[in-house]
């Protein structure tokens, strides 16, 4: 009996019991699973989680048997209950929140808003992103947000300032790995200086089985590091060829959600700040595999990026990182600027927008092979 009630009451970050399973048969990617609480003690974890950051750019992060592992895993919990009742708020109501006239990302992004693909196809999800430096009251002016948001305050403070702190943590491994004197990289990151940092909350209702599309399409992730939740599959990474079967083209591959797991990558800071040494990996969203398709998805991210200020080129003083080039000149283009360049470009869809010119807006954003 006393087993059964505890199984029963397991949080679902810890069992995904309540969603169809992933399916047993379909190729998965191949990230290394690291372990939180071997990475404070064991250098051969440390090791593991640099070649991951070279080779991959993806990692599964066990972050049970961890204190703060464990602090993380129960706030992801409480924000996946959440995020429906942010979003049962409803399209309108939310489109209250999207502050891309005024220039900024933050906030709300509605459903089929950007382009995801060469076609000029729109996505098919909505989000909402919260900035660190208003929850954490250090924004001059803090954006208005949802009532509802502000109601679960603590739960997202304590989400990000642990998120924070773990992202922190993965960057001193990552610095002592360089050989960089320490806090050459955590001092571009300190958590109540102005920066981009935000939590996404991802929603994509299922899709019509005779018209799947990319829910949200590839990209790589523009900053520092990401701490990313997943329950349902969907999230499908493109492998470099080095990680790609001899002979073979690299596929889109699903990254199966672990219970007590997140998936962390990184993003392009991290390939600017080491002359491309380590990996921002391409990614996307799709919908789920097998029975999860009939579910509605969910992600939870928490995005660093650094510090405002901070100017987006290759790191001096160490011996790992590579040189630049004979001549080569980085363009100094700060952490703020960069952002938002890269997160609104796919978003300047306008109400009646041509197919050509939808396409266009992928073309010039870059994304188009
Ligand atoms: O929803 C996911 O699994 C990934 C989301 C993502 O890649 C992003 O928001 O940048
Ligand atoms: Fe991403």
């Amino acid at each position: 009996m006393a087993t059964e009630t505890q199984t029963r009451t397991q949080p679902e970050v810890l069992t995904f019991s309540t969603l169809p399973p992933f399916p047993a048969d379909i190729p998965t990617a191949p990230l290394h699973r690291l372990s939180l609480s071997k990475l404070r003690s064991e250098s051969p974890e440390s090791e593991r989680l640099f070649s991951s950051c070279k080779d991959l750019g993806f990692f599964y992060l066990d972050l049970r048997q961890d204190d703060e592992g464990e602090s993380l895993l129960k706030d992801a919990d409480n924000l996946f209950n959440l995020a429906p009742k942010l979003f049962d708020l409803g399209r309108d109501e939310l489109q209250k929140y999207d502050y891309k006239s005024q220039g900024s990302y933050m906030g709300y992004k509605r459903f089929g808003s950007a382009v995801v693909d060469e076609k000029g196809n729109l996505d098919r999800n909505e989000f909402y992103n919260i900035p660190k430096d208003d929850f954490l009251g250090i924004s001059s002016k803090p954006f208005a947000h949802p009532q509802v948001l502000h109601d679960h305050n603590s739960l997202i403070t304590s989400y990000m300032r642990t998120s924070h702190s773990l992202v922190v943590f993965i960057l001193r491994h990552i610095e002592n790995h360089l050989h960089l004197p320490a806090e050459t990289v955590t001092s571009l990151h300190r958590q109540m200086q102005i920066s981009g940092d935000q939590v996404r909350f991802v929603k994509s209702p299922p899709q019509p089985p005779s018209d799947m599309r990319t829910a949200l399409g590839k990209h790589t992730d523009f900053g520092s590091i990401t701490i990313l939740f997943n329950r349902l599959g969907g999230l499908q990474i493109l492998p470099p060829p080095s990680l790609t079967p001899a002979g073979q083209e690299p596929q889109w591959t699903y990254v199966k959600p672990l219970p007590g797991h997140c998936i962390v990558n990184l993003g392009d800071a991290m390939v600017k700040f080491t002359n491309g040494l380590l990996r921002s990996n391409i990614h996307r969203v799709v919908s789920p595999p097998g029975e999860q398709a009939k579910e509605t998805r969910y992600s939870l991210v928490y995005f660093s990026r650094p510090e405002d200020e901070v100017i987006l080129k290759r790191l001096e003083g160490s011996d790992v990182i590579p040189e630049l080039r004979d001549g080569e000149k980085e363009e100094e283009v700060n952490s703020k600027e960069w952002i938002k360049l890269q997160a609104m470009r796919l978003r300047n869809v306008k109400e009646g927008m041509s197919d050509e010119d939808r396409k266009k807006l992928w073309q010039e954003a870059g994304r188009g092979t």
